[in-house]
């Protein structure tokens, strides 16, 4: 099963990895017409009635695929008196309204090879021609409300014709996700079939519907769902910046480079306000380093349980989301202040370095994104893992380990594994320059920017992946020699930039 909004993601990440949407549509298109000869003979009279999205570009390709009048040499070698459909095209609205070039280009392929293929500009016009078959491509995805006209004039027609109707990835209307048809009203049009061509893998909205479903492989790379990509961005590039997002790095004592980091990381992501926690002697070098970060000094040369009441209030009151380790040294007392604060704390939190070994041995009401390396995955009772190369190997022990932390871990190495308990994603962004210390320190202020907007498992493979972009962007000109600190600089343009689609 697999979401509208997931499907696109895995999209964009199979274009990153070389199979671009076009080639999709070319198999798409082919499933379609797969379909249409499993309801019908060839010979049979097939209208295909197209939207000026995606969704139409699909039928475009269909169509190619299924009209014919017998004379194609497929027909001809097998012996066919007739391989083809009598396929007329009709496409709701102006050529020139055409949504995206992939789409354009199939239609312009359609009107270039004189097939039967038409514009309807206005549905008082356009009559359904009498026919044996409907392919419905007027809406797949990428539909937001309820239809407009001509869309549901023409649903209408479409649903009192006597004809079988296949839809393409989802009836026109309906939402993929719950099965809905969209729209304010009870009875809200949306296009009745009888069967449905979905693609790559089901979608949960369909089970409900009273129509034969297929899913069609259309070729996406297995990869393409197991990698983090360009695609896991999707939430934050086409979302808005949150409101008042405040992350809050309680860090520094023994270290003072990486709570500045983590926090300066987090404001790169998103956060408005970032603040930092940190004991009296370091905050003003903390400080020091960046203006940008509000650092709040407490008593003390390190964290004690005695602040944690104070740092748990203040964090809950502001609904901040905190960073928990960085830079804060392993003493006692340290280690089991960070106890007490996930005992007590029950918002969101990263935790990362020293703190991590004490998720495992308490109770916590928190939500929280465990960013271990190796050697912390290990101390936190999770797997042992030989090398840094290694760690992808361990994915499934990784998963497990997650399953019963219950919380999302975020493995970092070359290779980084995020998992959730069930599902399990391999980031392979980065660059050997990366293994320079403080690198850890962006990440978990990454991901904690992100988690102030979105959900943890999404946030760490974002981060995971917006890191290690961040490095390779960077990596023309600092291949030896890449501090943490540029990866600050580059981590806007990994995360919004165009430059990787
Ligand atoms: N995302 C993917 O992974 C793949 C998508 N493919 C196809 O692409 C489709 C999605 O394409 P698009 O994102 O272009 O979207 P659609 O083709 O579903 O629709 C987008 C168009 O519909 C219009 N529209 C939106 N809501 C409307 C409403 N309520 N009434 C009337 N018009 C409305 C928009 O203005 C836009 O022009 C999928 O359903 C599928 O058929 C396939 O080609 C292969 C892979
Ligand atoms: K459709």
């Amino acid at each position: 099963m697999i979401s509208a909004d997931r499907m696109a993601q895995v999209d964009a990440n199979a274009a990153a990895l070389g199979v671009p949407r076009k080639q999709l549509m070319e198999s798409s298109g082919n499933a379609v017409a797969r379909e249409v000869r499993a309801v019908a003979d060839p010979g049979a009279r097939v209208a295909v009635v197209a939207g000026r999205g995606n969704n139409g570009g699909d039928a475009f390709v269909a169509a190619r695929f299924l009209d014919g009048d017998g004379s194609h040499p497929s027909a001809r070698r097998n012996g066919d008196s007739d391989g083809g459909y009598d396929t007329s095209v009709h496409l709701l609205g102006r050529a020139e309204t055409i949504a995206t070039d992939i789409a354009r280009e199939n239609w312009d392929a359609l009107r270039r090879g004189e097939y039967d293929a038409e514009e309807v500009g206005d549905s008082r016009d356009f009559d359904l021609p009498d026919c044996d078959v409907v392919v419905d491509a007027m809406l797949g995805t990428g539909v937001t409300g309820a239809l407009r006209e001509p869309e549901a004039t023409v649903a209408e027609r479409i649903n009192d014709a006597d004809a079988t109707v296949v839809s393409v990835d989802v009836p026109s209307g309906v939402n993929a996700d719950t099965g809905e048809a969209l729209g304010a009203s009870a009875d809200a049009t949306a296009v009745e079939a009888d069967r449905v061509v979905t693609f790559h893998d089901a979608k949960p909205g369909l089970d409900s519907l009273d129509a034969e479903v297929t899913v069609a492989d259309i070729g996406i790379p297995a990869a393409a769902e197991r990698l983090v990509g360009p695609g896991d961005l999707l939430p934050v590039r086409s979302g808005t910046k949150g409101d008042d997002a405040r992350t809050y790095v309680v860090g520094g004592g023994p270290y003072t480079g990486a709570p500045a980091l983590a926090a300066q990381a987090a404001l790169r992501t998103g956060a408005d306000l970032s603040f930092v926690a940190a004991p009296d002697p370091v905050a003003p070098q903390i400080q020091g380093y960046a203006e940008d970060l509000i650092v709040q000094s407490y008593d003390g040369d390190h964290l004690t349980p005695e602040q944690v009441p104070d740092l748990v209030e203040t964090a809950e009151s502001y609904d901040d989301v905190v960073v928990l380790g960085p830079g804060l040294g392993n003493a006692d007392e340290t280690l089991e202040a960070a106890k007490r604060f996930l005992a007590e704390f029950s918002g969101r939190a990263v935790v990362d370095a020293d703190a991590l070994p004490v998720v495992p041995e308490v109770e916590t009401d928190a939500t929280l994104v465990c960013t271990p390396n190796r050697k912390e995955l290990a101390e936190m009772g999770g797997p042992e893992v030989e090398s840094a190369d290694a760690l992808r190997d361990h994915a499934d022990e990784i998963e497990a380990f997650a399953d019963e932390l219950g919380h999302v871990v975020l493995a970092k190495a070359k290779d980084d594994v995020i998992s959730d308990g069930e599902r399990t994603r391999v980031s392979t962004a980065g660059t050997p320059g990366m293994t320079v210390g403080g690198t850890g320190d962006t990440l978990a202020g990454t991901a904690a920017g992100l988690l102030a907007t979105h959900d943890p498992f999404q946030s760490a493979c974002m981060a995971a992946y917006a890191n290690g972009r961040a490095a390779e962007l960077l990596d023309h000109r600092r291949h030896d020699g890449l501090l943490a600190s540029d990866l600050l600089d580059a981590l806007p343009r990994a995360l919004w930039g165009e430059d990787d689609e």
